[in-house]
């Protein structure tokens, strides 16, 4: 034993003697550059190569590596066995994590790669100007060399893709608002959010099915239209013009679109926007995969009907002269555009001309994947330009309670199924009245959530209501049917005033508004 130890300490003699050489005889130049050789020759007989996704390049936050954790949280749950888990502020879900130094294979069009996670410990006398992590992280993924060109630019798009997808799945849902006055908060964000909990979603939305159906279709398409939109040369946005009486659902419409589609929403006060500047910043601020919302638009700002009202040509543009003749021609012509921002003529005000711009002028393309709505109790007080195909491409009336929706309401708050739990001779007597009775979703909805533990004294409050609001209303003389048409009506209308002019009418027009201008002046 003791001639073991004995010779184990002469080979540890001779290796430091020998290292000691080595080091003066090879001086770290001239191991560095050997290392570089040998690194080289290896690389040439090796069928792989690799790529280093450091967490930290340079400076700044590699996006790269993010997305790539990301993207393995996905299989690596499935498949690792040592795992790291974290969960993101805002975020809803777990997120599993590949530890340290550990590795995965990844398959990406028939094709294997190998991603490992490198964690190695920074050197702690390198300068930086900001704060490093103590460890120095990074994804290597081996690809095979004859694959490179096949695979990688397109892996690593589909791997960005897919990560911001988990994302987006991940975290909670934000609801924007625009901050008072149009101040920025302390990172320079025009915006102020909070996480968006709306729990309406088309489930739980008492309407028509044929035409949430239709809407929800009309939704899928778009979120799965990039392509159309690319190939047909249109921004990848659309519009929802949302109408209809108080309580019956518009907002709740916007939130169950969210729902659908996992995308955030940007709630936009007009009344703290100042002028058509502020609007387009306020604009280019809003991220893709988004719902852009204004409420009550005829009430936010002066939009209302220059064909039915000549004088509020002046008083939403007034002064201004590209912004009154653009809005001018918009709603006759089509053809004739002024520039972004024509239509700030005082400063402090938006007009017609800057909404045109911020729904459906260049700017309004500065991101993808855009929904706009807007919500009004009074689409008859709106000017035709807003309500044009291409600015809102579909209008959804949301009308007065139905027989189809009050059925959806029963269930969702009673719990009660047509043909088990309510009786057929009842509902008869419902369908009979509710036209008449002309009441919204909303203010059912309270006489069922008073009565939710009775389904039937639920029931037969809501037929004694029904019937004393068709008798009331029979006695007004309001038909019921009439007024849903009434209001389709007054779409039409609305619309018809939007079809294109003579060009004779559109002289007629602008000699009208310029006489007016000359009179206010
Ligand atoms: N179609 C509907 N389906 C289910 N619930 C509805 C519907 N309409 C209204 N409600 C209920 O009534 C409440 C008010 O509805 P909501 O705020 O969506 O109406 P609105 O049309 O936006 O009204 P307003 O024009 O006053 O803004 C909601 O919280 C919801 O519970
Ligand atoms: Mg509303």
């Amino acid at each position: 034993m003791k001639e073991y130890w004995t010779s184990l300490a002469s080979i540890l003699g001779v290796f430091a003697f020998c290292q000691t050489i080595l080091q003066t005889v090879f001086p770290p130049e001239l191991r560095f550059a050997t290392a570089k050789l040998l690194n080289k020759i290896f690389n040439c007989f090796s069928s792989y190569c690799y790529f280093e996704i450091t967490e930290i390049d340079g400076v700044n936050t590699n996006e790269l590596y993010n997305a790539v954790q990301l993207y393995l949280s996905s299989s690596v749950s499935i498949t690792g066995n040592r795992l790291s888990l974290t969960r993101a502020v805002n975020s809803s879900a777990f997120t599993f994590g590949l530890a340290n130094n550990d590795s995965i294979v990844d398959t990406f069009n028939g094709v294997n790669v190998v991603w490992e996670h490198v964690v190695t410990q920074r050197n702690s006398q390198t300068f930086s100007w900001r704060p490093l992590p103590d460890e120095k992280r990074g994804f290597t993924l081996r690809i095979k060399k004859k694959d490179k060109c096949l695979i990688l630019n397109n892996y690593l798009d589909y791997i960005m893709e897919k990560a911001s997808d988990i994302r987006r799945k991940n975290q909670d849902r934000l609801l924007y608002t625009n901050s008072r006055g149009g101040s920025l908060d302390s990172r320079g964000h025009p915006w102020e959010s909070v996480p968006f909990k709306h729990p309406s979603t088309f489930d739980t939305l008492a309407m028509d099915p044929e035409k949430k159906q239709e809407i929800m279709n009309d939704l899928e398409d778009f979120a799965n239209g990039q392509g159309f939109y690319h190939k047909t040369g249109r921004a990848w946005k659309r519009g929802y013009l949302l109408y209809g009486p108080p309580g019956t659902g518009k907002s709740s419409m916007i939130a169950a679109m969210a729902n659908f589609l996992g995308y955030d929403i940007y709630d936009l006060e007009l009344t703290e926007v100042h002028n058509n500047s502020e609007l387009r910043k306020l604009l280019m601020k809003t991220s893709s995969k988004s719902i852009i919302v204004i409420e009550d638009i005829d009430c936010s700002i002066n939009l209302t009907n220059r064909k039915n009202n000549k004088n509020n040509v002046l008083s939403s543009s007034s002064g201004s002269g590209l912004g009154c003749s653009r809005s001018y021609y918009e709603s006759g012509l089509g053809e004739i555009r002024g520039g972004a921002g024509g239509g700030e003529e005082n400063g402090n005000s938006i007009t017609l001309s800057g909404l045109l711009n911020f729904t459906d002028g260049l700017w309004s393309c500065c991101g993808s994947e855009r929904i706009f709505v807007f919500t009004t109790n009074h689409i008859e007080k709106l000017d035709p330009a807003l309500l044009r195909s291409g600015r809102m491409d579909m209008h959804i009336f949301m009308s007065y309670c139905s027989m189809q929706a009050l059925k959806i309401l029963l269930k969702n708050y009673l719990g009660c199924e047509e043909g088990v739990d309510l009786d057929e001779y009842v509902m008869k007597e419902l369908e009979e009245v509710i036209g008449m009775a002309r009441m919204t979703p909303a203010d059912i909805s309270e006489v069922l959530i008073k009565n939710r533990r009775k389904k039937e004294r639920a029931v037969d409050e809501l037929l004694e209501i029904f019937k004393v609001r068709a008798k009331k209303n029979g006695k007004n003389g309001e038909g019921d049917e009439d007024d849903d048409e009434e209001e389709e009506e007054q779409e039409k209308r609305a619309l018809d005033s939007d079809s294109p002019k003579q060009e004779s009418e559109v002289e007629d027009d602008c000699k009208e508004a310029s006489e007016e201008e000359e009179k206010i002046k």
